[in-house]
């Protein structure tokens, strides 16, 4: 097994986490998570995007947790192993956004 995943320094928080809200990503209150709603033209598109972050986060081993009804995917993204925010959860948000414009 790979290292320990570290939790988000507060250096890299300052750094990340603006960012993040910049693309509409929100804290989670009471939980070290961040959180987003996407809303797509209909189920078809929602679901070809829910394939393309599968099987993204199948390659990363990271997973989002996540709820889909017809055009809506709401996802929360945390690190179970830190307990919290890990660069991994900056890394697959960053790749959902793209996912969802393709
Ligand atoms: C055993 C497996 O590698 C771990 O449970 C992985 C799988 N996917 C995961 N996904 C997320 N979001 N956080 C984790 O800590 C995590 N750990």
């Amino acid at each position: 097994m790979a290292g320990k995943i570290q939790s988000l320094s507060v250096e890299e928080r300052e750094h990340l986490l603006p960012l993040l809200r910049n693309a509409q990503w929100v804290e989670v209150v009471g939980r070290d998570a961040i959180y987003k709603e996407f809303i797509f033209k209909d189920f078809n598109q929602a679901f070809g995007f829910m394939s393309r972050v599968a099987l993204q986060a199948e390659k990363m081993d990271h997973h989002p947790e996540w709820f889909n009804v017809y055009n809506k995917v709401q996802i929360t993204l945390s690190t179970h192993e830190c307990g919290g925010l890990s660069q991994r959860d900056v890394t697959l948000a960053t790749f959902i956004d793209q996912a969802s414009v393709l």
